[in-house]
C-alpha cells in the first residue's frame, strides 16, 4: 500500500476587482470577483515543500489586477486572457481555471437621467463564468446566479405517490418561487458573450413566466430546452433551482378565511431541484465542470 498525491490545484480565490472606465465623462464600472487556480506538476511542493514550481497565489492576484489595467471587457474574454497567460507561463503548468462573478451596477437616476458617475447595485444577481485551459484548449461556461423569480399563479403540483409520511396536499394553484443558478457550456470560443448572456437570461425569465408549471422539475427542463433550442452554440445547461416554499397561513384561529392570499415565505428547508439539459450530440465537456461543485 502506498499513499500518493491525487489531483490538486491552487490559486487565489475571490480577488475583488473594480475597474472604472474613465475614457469619457460617462464612467462605466466593472465589478468582479475573480478566482484563479493552476493545474500541473506541483508534486514537490506537496511532498517535500519544494516551491520551485509554485507560481504564488499572490502573483496570481497581482496578475488579475495588472491585466485589468487597460479594461476588462466580457468576463469570458478576461478569463480566457488570464487562463491562457497562466497556462503558458511555465512548462510545468499544464492548465488553469479562472472563475469570475460579475456584480451589476445601474446608474442612479437624477432628474430622469442616468448619472454619469453615481451607481446603485443592481441586486444580488451575478453574471458568472468558469474558463478552463487544458494546455491550449479552452472550455467556457457562462452563467448567472442569484436570479430570484416568483409567479403568484400558473403553478400546480399533484399526482405524486403517497406513503405513510406524505402529508403534502395536492394543489392546482400555488406560488412558485426560486433562485436560479444556471451555467451553460459553450461550444468553442469567440462568441458575443454579452449578447448571448442577455438573450439566455431573457429566455430563462420568459419561460419561467409563461409556462404553466406542473412541477418545478418541468419548469427547469423547459427553461433549459428553450435555451438550447434558441442557441446552437450552447452544448448543455445545468441549473440549480431551490423551491422557495410559500405556505398558506391558517387564519381560521382568527375567524378568517384565507382565499389564497396570505402566505408564510419559508427560507428553509427548501426543495432543491437540479438538472442538466443537453444535446445528445454535444461535444465532450472535457474538464469544463471539474471542481464546479454540485450541479452548478
Ligand atoms: O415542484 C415541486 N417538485 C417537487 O419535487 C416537490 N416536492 C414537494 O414537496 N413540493 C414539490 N414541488
Amino acid at each position: 500500500m502506498a499513499i500518493v498525491l491525487g489531483p490538486n490545484q491552487f490559486g487565489k480565490a475571490e480577488v475583488r476587482l473594480v475597474h472604472v472606465d474613465r475614457s469619457t465623462p460617462v464612467h462605466r464600472i466593472t465589478d468582479l470577483n475573480v478566482s484563479s487556480a493552476l493545474r500541473g506538476d506541483f508534486a514537490d511542493a506537496h511532498l517535500t515543500g519544494d516551491n520551485a514550481h509554485i507560481l504564488t497565489t499572490d502573483a496570481q492576484k497581482n496578475t488579475v489586477y495588472a491585466f485589468a489595467r487597460d479594461g476588462v471587457g466580457e468576463i469570458e474574454e478576461f478569463g480566457l486572457r488570464l487562463g491562457r497567460h497562466f497556462a503558458d507561463s511555465f512548462p510545468w503548468i499544464t492548465g488553469a481555471r479562472v472563475e469570475i462573478e460579475q456584480y451589476g451596477w445601474e446608474r442612479i437616476e437624477v432628474g430622469g437621467a442616468g448619472h454619469d458617475h453615481a451607481f446603485r447595485r443592481a441586486g444580488a444577481e451575478r453574471r458568472t463564468t468558469v474558463v478552463t485551459l487544458e494546455g491550449t484548449t479552452p472550455y467556457v461556461l457562462s452563467g448567472l446566479a442569484g436570479l430570484v423569480v416568483l409567479k403568484s399563479t400558473g403553478s400546480e403540483f399533484s399526482g405524486f405517490p403517497r406513503d405513510r409520511y406524505t402529508t403534502l396536499s395536492e394543489t392546482t394553484d400555488r406560488i412558485l418561487a426560486t433562485e436560479v443558478t444556471a451555467r451553460w457550456r459553450l461550444v468553442g470560443v469567440g462568441h458575443d458573450y454579452g449578447k448571448l448572456f442577455a438573450s439566455i437570461r431573457t429566455i430563462l425569465l420568459e419561460t419561467f413566466a409563461s409556462l404553466h408549471s406542473l412541477a418545478l422539475q418541468q419548469t427547469l427542463y423547459k427553461m433549459g430546452e428553450a435555451v438550447l433550442t434558441a442557441h446552437p452554440e450552447v452544448a448543455e445547461i445545468r441549473m440549480s433551482m431551490p423551491n422557495k416554499h410559500h405556505f398558506l397561513v391558517d387564519l381560521e384561529p382568527y375567524g378568517l378565511d384565507n382565499p389564497n392570499t396570505v402566505f408564510y415565505a419559508a427560507d428553509r428547508p427548501y426543495g432543491k431541484i437540479e438538472g442538466t439539459v443537453l444535446r445528445d450530440d454535444a461535444p465532450p465537456a472535457g474538464p469544463a465542470w471539474l471542481t464546479v461543485p454540485g450541479f452548478c
